[in-house]
């Protein structure tokens, strides 16, 4: 059924709302949830609404909108629902089985992989006896460079996948790679791997034992926990009788196994997306997934209007969609969109006189942009200067995590930056310590972060009473001290990162921005040629990219090769060709 995007629909039945780029899904969402706030009768003091979204950022931007009505709605990602709700208060009845420390975790973290970790777990593999050819032997594997690197690579793909009903844990063989600068490329036998992989849960169980889990663990403890002990998905049915998921499209299967358990009893619940946004594939989403939900009795939705883009955006997005045509809803023409061919510097800088935000597919060009037009220093260049200038590890460190911790409490995350002081040795698990530490540091930002790196190394001496290594005078790393800026440095925080107008495309999931240029490396525009949105997960991100856009949307390619082969675009684009 077609609603618009300020519709209301009943509040106890479950519902799935299909809806493209800039339909007003967060917008009806947030809605829905006051009209339940005001008309429900399953709400007592103590019961919520679970909003389950998809970044933190998604989460702050629907508690604002929220504003009073926030304080009977849990607004957070899956991860940490999961973590609060399940995982803290229960996750010791089944801890000794998975030798899980649960006494030490505190909170969940991106997948770390220590080299030493592997090292151990291979030297310690449970079939450590069929380590003999064709299989690498654990010499080749552990005092071979290509080979270690290679294996670190495939590790970083571990997750956590369905074989049947058991999650199992599994690596992407073709990632099992590395390229020497010089071009050779060592590559890891099927074999080998294959005996790896039979051991991943004890490699596992090394972070594990120390308490460390990440966002995939705590998806996986829930789901043991929810399919062992009922009375638990009976708890979380009790607190909360309506649970909703925006950005659906990117849910995993675990997520989705989890989230059919809990709406089996009293709980209502609601999923939102669009298929045609789903970008997450190596974390297992895929479209299909989100247009095969099914719940009983689930009432269906579909919002057909555009409410971000002019209509001339909306002519090439409708272009690329083969399910349904969005409605102009602005109506407002706009201009044509342009395809800028020539070097991404000139195009950018061509255009940047309006506010212009820049969307790349990968890290490396948003980086060589930054490094352009930010003029700021590509953040690995400044860390490795760092580190080739202070051979001193603990002052090294102390600074570097003492700046991170900073920057990422004045982004909002108190919690993570106190964990991250945890790395400082002697802060270490002392939390009056690192909150006096960190504290302080806040209070005075302004003393120091004006200008150099020595006014911060001072100011932790002098202030704090730490007492880091002399900087000698007239030494190379005094002289680095005093001349690189504070802010050079928080270019390497990450989440500074999200607010640089150069992103990938990844990070500008949900967002919006007035004017966009994208950056491709190269003149392949098939997803504009002969767009796929139902089987190309990379088409399906070049359509969020330009569906991001408000007023103006650039593409810049570095060169057309074929102009003859947009030919068919000429109604859409205007073309550009720079000197
Ligand atoms: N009923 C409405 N009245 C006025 N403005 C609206 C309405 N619905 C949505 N908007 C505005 O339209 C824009 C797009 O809405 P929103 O971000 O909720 O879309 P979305 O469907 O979640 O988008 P996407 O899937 O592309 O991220 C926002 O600027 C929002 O404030």
């Amino acid at each position: 059924m077609k609603i618009k995007s300020d519709d209301l629909i009943p509040i106890e039945n479950n519902f799935k709302v299909c809806a493209g780029p800039g339909a007003g899904k967060t917008y009806w969402l947030i809605n829905h949830i006051k009209n339940i706030l005001c008309n429900s009768k399953r709400l007592q003091k103590n019961r919520k609404i679970a909003c389950i979204t998809y970044t933190n950022v998604a989460v702050k931007t629907i508690n604002e909108r929220l504003g009073s009505y926030s304080k009977q709605v849990e607004v957070s990602t899956i991860h940490s629902f999961l973590y609060f709700n399940l995982l803290k208060p229960y996750v010791y009845s089944i801890a000794n089985e998975y030798g899980l420390n649960f006494r030490e975790i505190d909170g969940h973290q991106d997948m770390k992989v220590e080299g030493g970790k592997i090292r151990k777990w291979i030297k310690d593999h449970p079939r450590k006896n069929y380590f003999k050819s064709p299989i690498l032997s654990e010499k080749q594997l552990l005092n071979l460079q290509p080979n270690r690197k290679a294996i670190n690579n495939w590790i970083k793909t571990l997750r956590y996948k369905f074989n049947e009903k058991e999650l199992i844990l599994f690596c992407d063989n073709s990632k099992a790679v590395y390229k020497a600068d010089d071009g050779e490329e060592t590559r890891i036998n099927k074999d080998t791997l294959d005996l790896l992989s039979s051991g991943l849960f004890e490699y596992k169980k090394l972070y594990w034992q120390e308490g460390i889990i990440d966002h995939e663990d705590v998806l996986f403890f829930s789901y043991q926990l929810l399919k062992r002990y009922p009375f638990m998905l009976k708890i979380l049915n009790a607190k909360y009788p309506y649970f909703f998921i925006d950005e659906f499209q990117d849910t995993n299967p675990i997520q989705v196994k989890i989230i059919n358990m809990i709406a089996q009893e009293e709980t209502v619940v609601g999923v939102i997306g669009d298929s045609a946004q789903s970008i997450y594939g190596f974390q297992g989403a895929n479209c299909e997934q989100f247009e095969s939900f099914e719940l009983m009795n689930m009432n269906n939705y579909e919002i057909h209007g555009n409410r971000r883009s002019t209509n001339r955006i909306i002519d090439v997005l409708n272009s690329m969609r083969r399910d349904f045509k969005q409605k102009y809803i602005r109506n407002k023409e706009g201009e044509k969109p342009v395809i800028v061919i020539g070097d991404k510097i000139k195009a950018i800088n061509k255009y940047n006189n309006e506010k212009l935000v820049t969307l790349s597919r990968k890290n490396i060009t948003v980086n060589k942009i930054r490094k352009d037009i930010e003029s700021t220093i590509f953040e690995n260049d400044f860390l490795e200067r760092f580190k080739e200038a202070d051979s001193d590890k603990e002052r090294r460190y102390t600074i570097m995590d003492t700046i991170f911790a900073i920057e990422t409490a004045k982004n909002g995350n108190f919690r993570e930056a106190l964990k991250i002081l945890d790395r400082i040795s002697f802060l270490e698990k002392n939390k009056k310590n690192k909150f006096h530490y960190l504290k302080s540091l806040l209070d005075d930002y302004d003393k120091y972060s004006n200008d150099f790196l020595i006014d911060l190394y001072t100011y932790i001496n002098d202030v704090l009473n730490v007492k880091l290594t002399t900087l000698r005078k007239n030494s190379k790393i005094r002289y680095f001290y005093e001349n690189s800026k504070y802010k050079e440095f928080v270019i390497c925080v990450n989440s500074i990162n999200e607010k640089s107008d150069n992103k990938t495309i990844h990070q500008s999931k949900g967002d919006e921005f007035d004017n966009i240029m994208i950056i491709k490396e190269d003149d392949n525009l098939d997803f504009l040629t002969n767009p796929d949105l139902i089987n190309n997960e990379e088409h399906r991100i070049y359509y969020v990219a330009m569906s991001r856009a408000k007023e103006k949307l650039f593409i810049n390619i570095p060169y057309l090769n074929n102009p003859k082969s947009l030919k068919n675009l000429e109604d859409l684009f205007e073309f550009i060709y720079l000197e």
